[in-house]
């Protein structure tokens, strides 16, 4: 279980998430929709432990464990990964090497293998993110989370920069990494396979594309740092191309709470 507490965050002086509350049940994934600059990366970033996001107030909750004052490492190590919208260049890291850090123990992981799996083999021995695309840069978080194999993982915008026929390629990793995928041919009927899915996810996205290949119990709101909204993520997707985010604030207003609906 993944929860967050009337959580309030400052970055540069400046309050950005404002009394954030969040529970994601293990085997649920959530997406997170808003304008620009409402805050959407900075509340991933706080959850990650980026330490200039700063917890003014409220508590984060990872497997019954307050992880709102640990570090970087330490939350990853505990099982939350991050692909990020515009990851660093880290020039003297190859991307093979950076992969078995990520894996913890690298010793027994089939690098090869792995990256066959996003169509990146060629790409192992370059820096990490030195001169790659937009759409190379998404497959490349997503070959890190991979080798990681984390609990609650957290994607920023997964579908920016990536052509429609990799979008395919990164919806359907993205579904492996929650657990979602349904094997056929199994014991298990696809209704126990649901059930047993453990995952946590939070997505990032403006277009809703990753819906169509993840599944997703609720959408979120975040409104000038403020959640506003809980609901299915295709209505909520459905009423911002209708009426646009303002109609939101209405919501907020309406709901002293924060929450609406
Ligand atoms: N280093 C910084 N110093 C000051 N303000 C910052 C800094 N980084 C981000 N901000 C501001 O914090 C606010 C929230 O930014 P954030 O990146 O979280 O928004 P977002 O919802 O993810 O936007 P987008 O959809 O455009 O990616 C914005 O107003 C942004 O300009």
């Amino acid at each position: 279980m993944f929860v967050i507490e009337d959580l309030q965050v400052e970055l540069a002086g400046k309050l950005i998430l404002k009394h954030i509350d969040m529970e994601i049940k293990p085997g649920e994934t959530h997406v997170l929709f808003g304008p620009n600059g409402s805050g959407k990366t900075s509340l991933l970033m706080t959850i990650m432990g980026f330490p200039q996001y700063k917890v003014v107030a409220g508590k984060i909750y990872f497997k019954g464990i307050d992880i709102t004052n640990l570090p970087i490492h330490e939350r990853a190590r505990m099982g939350i990964g991050m692909s990020f919208q515009r990851p660093p260049t880290i020039r003297g890291l190859k991307i093979r090497q950076m992969i078995k850090l990520c894996s913890g123990n690298g010793e027994d992981l089939d690098v090869e293998a792995l990256a066959r799996k996003v169509n990146f083999q060629d790409f192992l021995d370059r820096d990490v993110n030195d001169g790659l695309s937009g759409g190379e840069i998404k497959r490349c978080e997503l070959l890190q989370l991979m080798a990681q194999n984390p609990d609650l993982l957290l994607f920023d915008e997964p579908e920016s920069g990536v052509d429609l026929e990799n979008m395919e390629l990164v919806g359907k990793t993205i579904a492996q990494l929650l657990g979602q995928e349904i094997e056929p041919g199994t014991d298990k009927s696809i209704r126990q396979q649901k059930r047993e899915r453990r995952k946590m996810g939070l997505i990032i996205t403006h277009t809703g594309h990753i819906l169509e290949y993840v599944t997703a119990s609720k959408g979120q709101v975040l409104y000038d740092g403020v959640l506003s909204c809980v609901e299915n993520p295709r209505e909520i997707l459905k009423c911002i191309a209708q009426v646009g985010y303002e109609e939101c604030v209405r919501c907020m207003i309406g709901n002293n709470s924060g929450n609406a609906h």
